[in-house]
């Protein structure tokens, strides 16, 4: 175990260094699941930065990654205003709904074929994250689209969440939206060890995530293993997308977690047999999806169509079959 540096300039290269590091390792293992080094390097590397913001605390910044084990108990949530309203989405629960989608998307751009982007709806709480040049500076939860709660704190205890971005060049604002969820083992775990203690249980991992994240203490939030799916820019500064599917790719090479399943159709008959192939495939997910949203892949086609007073024209969510009550 090498000396603490004697200087606070020292430690403060070295603890930069360390985080750098730090952040790179995080994004490998919690978003792409393809580590590079032992989880004992891990730790030790975690260690280090440790003991010498434990003996220059000068040097502690919010987004420390040692920062992911949650601070203090806040006494309530503060109300904050999206940089852009999270818009909410209409349903499709049939073929015909979907077709009817198509039709309207088609007319309202007075074209004959349109491209959709099909990415599966994940069963969580939305939430969106801004960050200014490349550095977390705040995670609310929807709220009424206009203004969310200020759940800061317990979204930089999501490991999938990259407190900086582990990129050379960042955006210098980027605000992005994504869905919490806690992943059915998670759930299970939780409940068992809810029963032991003889508290409450979760009726499903959306309402366990929910709980989980609108906690007032974060160190709470860290216990639980969440996770995020991202899958939408609001405001953004320095990034030119044409495609929503574009958009994707490059929030996925920001160091963002994407879903893999998203795919892109020509046609709504396409559309159409992927939504249905889910209803079968997802039980072999680790999380819950309600269903799909389908996208005009084109942003500038999405703002020809523009939005109702609360939806987009340009997409739709296809809900399966609410779960056939057990009887
Ligand atoms: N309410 C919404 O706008 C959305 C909700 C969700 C959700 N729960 N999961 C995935 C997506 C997505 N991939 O676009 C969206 S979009």
């Amino acid at each position: 175990q090498a000396a603490i540096p004697a200087t606070l300039e020292q430690a403060a290269r070295e603890a930069e260094q360390l985080r750098r590091q730090i952040h790179y390792h995080n994004h490998r293992y919690y978003v792409l699941d393809a580590p590079e080094i032992s989880d004992a390097e891990f730790d030790a590397l975690m260690r280090r930065l440790i003991a010498i913001e434990e003996a220059y605390p000068s040097l502690i910044t919010p987004d420390s990654p040692t920062q992911r084990v949650g601070g203090a108990p806040a006494e309530g949530f503060d109300r904050t205003l999206h940089l852009t309203p999270m818009l909410s989405l209409a349903n499709a629960f049939s073929a015909e709904d979907l077709r009817a989608f198509d039709n309207r998307v088609r007319s309202g751009l007075g074209v004959d074929k349109a491209e959709y982007v099909v990415e599966l709806k994940i069963d969580g709480l939305a939430v969106n994250l801004v960050y200014e040049a490349g550095r977390l500076v705040r995670g609310a939860t929807r709220g009424d689209g206009q203004y969310g709660e200020d759940v800061t704190a317990n979204v930089r205890t999501i490991r999938s969440v990259p407190l900086v971005l582990p990129v050379n060049d960042p955006p210098a604002l980027l605000e992005v939206r994504g869905e919490v969820y806690m992943p059915r083992r998670e759930f299970d775990r939780l409940n068992e060890e809810r029963q032991a203690a003889g508290e409450a249980l979760f009726a499903n991992p959306r309402n366990a995530a929910a709980g989980s994240l609108r906690q007032l203490d974060p160190r709470v939030t860290a216990q639980r293993a969440l996770d995020i799916f991202v899958y939408a820019t609001g405001r953004r500064e320095g990034l030119n997308m044409e495609t929503h599917a574009q958009t994707l790719e490059t929030l996925a090479a920001l160091g963002f977690k994407v879903n893999p399943h998203y795919r892109v159709f020509g046609s709504i008959e396409e559309v159409i047999d992927y939504c249905y192939s889910w209803n079968e495939r997802r039980v072999d997910l680790p999380y819950d999806i309600d269903g799909l949203v389908i996208k005009l892949n084109s942003l500038a086609g999405q703002a020809r169509l523009g939005a109702t007073a609360k939806d987009p024209r340009w997409a739709i969510a296809f809900k399966f079959p609410a779960e056939q009550a057990t009887t």
